[in-house]
């Protein structure tokens, strides 16, 4: 079942996960296989089992279509919640299927049409606290304001209530462990939580030592963004209201009775509210942080919805919000790609930033350079940042139009100063900013 032997790779990772589970507790995974393929080549042994190939044709094949299409690994078992696997953890390919189609009504076009007023309210909120800062005239941590942004966004459309993070200016929530109840850092949970999944999520026995050890941080924050989205459910529940958030589709797409749902369910809708609680704040507002700063870092240009969209793109491509690549199994029978045969089983990956940075691919993939999303519309088959097949972020398109409407807010209204022309980051399961120092005042 093993990958061929002369797959070349680093010395450690030929024989043990540790060396990728450490380069991702480290937090510097995709730098690690970055450095790797630069010295191995496009194929490259990144564990015992696992073999990562940097090569633009690989991604129609590993995230390919159909019913021989690679499944999701077991490295996304960690991202269970409650023992329930939610859309995005769920490996199996029908489960999928009856999941991706329930939740496809909440993120149709017309339901994205009803979103729209929301999204714009929230986003006059933030208008609201950023004419505040420009007053102040002082540089501030916009990151931290996203995520609040994007917690309030994100509550609102899929339970139909915001949490009140910008309103509070503060991401505390209260969390109930065993009776007692606690304030917590919501954005620390998220952090927290994903960066275990992206480490213990590389061999099923990590998994097991880790999950056994309910005092570590990431367990901690995995259980307190549990109870979060627990009382999320219920509430929206015992509302009995008839509201189109997402959760109010999911309910009525399933035909749940909400006046006396069952304990399956509730797990069910809780597991799928964790997941739209990481899977749309965390990601969007970090993507907003890193292309804010790149517009505000390089040369004025045109800006119309289009251009955005491209600047955009390119703040994806070159920051690469998804760094590593994501894990699938080789299918039964196995698998040809880039004249290597995988047998069934082989972990398959292709990794994001190191396509996003392939100069076979881009020409001049350090540069920013919006224009060439302008001038080719084939460079989208090569971003990663939503993932590509069937297990595609369902997202995207909300994403964007939450992403167009809080920069275009943003440029058109203020001038935008950055303090500093580079920003660290770190990674989880995504990479992200450290932090966005940057001065406001009105234009
Ligand atoms: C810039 C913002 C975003 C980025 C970069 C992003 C990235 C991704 C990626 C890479 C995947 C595929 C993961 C994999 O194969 O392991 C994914 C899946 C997913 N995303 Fe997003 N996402 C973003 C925004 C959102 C938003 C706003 C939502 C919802 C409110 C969302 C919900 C989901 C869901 C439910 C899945 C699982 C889809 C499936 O397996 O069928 N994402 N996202």
């Amino acid at each position: 079942r093993n990958p061929p032997p002369h797959i070349p790779g680093p010395f450690l990772a030929r024989w043990t996960h540790l060396w990728l589970a450490y380069q991702a507790y480290r937090g510097r995974r995709y730098k690690a296989v970055h450095a790797a393929h630069l010295r191995y080549g496009r194929v490259v042994r990144i564990s015992p089992n696992h073999v990562s190939v940097a090569a633009p044709e690989a991604i129609s094949v590993i995230y390919g279509q159909g019913p021989r299409a690679p499944a999701k690994s077991a490295f996304y078992d960690a991202f269970v919640c409650n023992g329930k696997p939610s859309i995005f953890s769920t490996r199996d390919r029908l489960d999928h299927s009856m999941k991706r189609r329930v939740v496809s009504h909440a993120f149709s076009s017309s339901a994205l049409q009803e979103f729209i007023p929301l999204i714009h309210s929230t986003i006059g909120d933030f208008t609201q606290r950023m004419d505040e800062f420009c007053a102040k005239e002082e540089y501030f941590d916009a990151l931290l304001w996203f995520n609040y942004l994007a917690f309030d966004l994100l509550s609102d459309l899929a339970f139909g209530e915001r949490i009140g993070m910008l309103k509070q200016g503060s991401d505390l929530v209260e969390i109930s462990r065993a009776g007692e109840t606690s304030h917590e850092n919501a954005i620390a949970l998220v952090d927290e939580r994903e960066h275990l999944a992206a480490i213990v999520g590389i061999h099923p026995l990590i998994q097991t030592v880790v999950n056994s050890l309910p005092f570590l941080s990431g367990n901690k924050a995995t259980s307190g963004l549990e109870e979060l989205a627990r009382r999320q459910v219920l509430k929206r529940l015992l509302s009995g209201d008839h509201r189109g958030d997402i959760l109010g589709k999911l309910i009525a797409a399933r035909g749940y009775d909400v006046r006396s749902p069952s304990t399956d369910e509730i797990a069910e809708l809780t597991a799928e509210a964790v997941t739209l609680l990481i899977a749309g704040s965390d990601t969007t507002s970090n993507s907003i942080a890193v292309t804010l700063h790149f517009i505000a870092t390089n040369p004025p240009s045109a800006k119309d919805v289009p251009y955005l969209q491209a600047t955009i793109n390119e703040g994806l491509r070159l920051h690469s919000t998804t760094a590593i690549g994501l894990h699938r199994y080789a299918p039964a029978g196995g698998l040809v790609c880039c004249g290597h045969f995988f047998p069934e089983g082989t972990e398959l990956s292709v990794p994001a930033w190191t396509i996003g940075h392939d100069p076979e691919v881009w020409g001049d993939p350090e540069v920013f350079r919006p224009e060439r999303w302008l001038e080719s519309k084939e460079n989208k088959q090569y971003l990663l940042a939503f993932g590509k097949g069937p297990r595609a972020c369902i997202g995207q398109n909300l994403a964007y139009i939450e992403m167009i409407s809080v920069l275009s807010t943003i440029l058109l209204r203020y001038k935008v100063e950055v303090k500093s022309q580079v920003f660290e980051t770190t990674e989880g399961f995504m990479h992200k900013p450290r932090d966005c120092w940057i001065k406001l005042s009105l234009r």
